[in-house]
């Protein structure tokens, strides 16, 4: 089984992620690309670590009107990516265009859409104007998404399990929030632990400051591994 780990590169740039990339094994790990890296480097932070043998999820989680997001989506997974991301509260439409787009053009890059932000509490979602909990809200984006033909969804460890049942275990759940005993919670609200999120039904997990602010990164990933290990036992 490959690796479920994907180190968001929360970078300021290229030559800020590079160090830490140069330590990594694509086999241990995936990486992700996200608007700060992505708006400063480029598509070249894709190439060079394309280069390196990563797998890349680009995190710019489109959220447009279908044809701008159906094009924004071909445009990014003809750099070769991994993984690219939607905002499920885009809609109906606009995820099929974004499936259909992919499709038409034989590209096997993986779509996933956002459910509800892991920064968000059941209060900070009210204040949205949606009535339903964070998790309940999760769970219905994730119905819409399978229905529209997404790989999978990003939503929190918490709701891992729910998405799973409903939505098949083939049903990629990649989720961000996680927070080894070891980390900060930072402006993370539904957190889990690397193992609880595996536990409860995570395919994939999000790491990023956990890892790359710690005062050692790669000893706090081999710490996540570890913590990890007792899957296989
Ligand atoms: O709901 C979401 C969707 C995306 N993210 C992204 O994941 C990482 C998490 O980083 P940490 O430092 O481990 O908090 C970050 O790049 C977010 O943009 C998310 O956190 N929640």
């Amino acid at each position: 089984m490959s690796s479920p780990l994907i180190i968001a590169l929360d970078h300021t740039s290229l030559d800020a992620a590079l160090p830490l990339v140069d330590q990594m094994d694509p086999q241990r790990c995936r990486l992700k690309v996200g608007k700060e890296l992505f708006v400063r480097s480029g598509p070249h932070a894709l190439k060079m670590l394309h280069q390196r043998g990563f797998d890349v999820f680009l995190d710019l989680k489109f959220h447009d009107i279908p044809n701008t997001v159906a094009a924004a989506v071909h445009a990014a997974a003809d750099h070769g990516i991994w993984m690219v991301n939607v905002h499920a509260s885009g809609g109906r439409q606009m995820m099929q265009a974004a499936r259909d787009v992919l499709v038409q053009n034989g590209l096997r890059t993986h779509l996933v859409a956002v459910t509800v932000l892991t920064s968000m509490d059941d209060a900070a979602l009210s204040e949205t104007g949606v009535t339903r909990t964070a998790g309940d809200q999760a769970l219905h984006l994730a119905g819409l998404a399978r229905d529209c033909g997404m790989d999978g969804v990003v939503c929190s460890a918490r709701e891992a399990g729910d998405v799973a049942a409903q939505c098949g275990d083939d049903f990629l759940r990649v989720t961000p929030g996680i927070r080894p005993a070891f980390a900060q919670r930072d402006d993370q609200s539904r957190v889990m632990t690397p193992l609880e999120a595996m536990q409860a039904g995570s395919t994939h997990l999000v790491i990023g400051r956990p890892v790359t602010r710690a005062s050692d990164p790669m000893a706090a990933l081999v710490a996540i591994e570890q913590e990890l290990a007792a899957l296989k036992g």
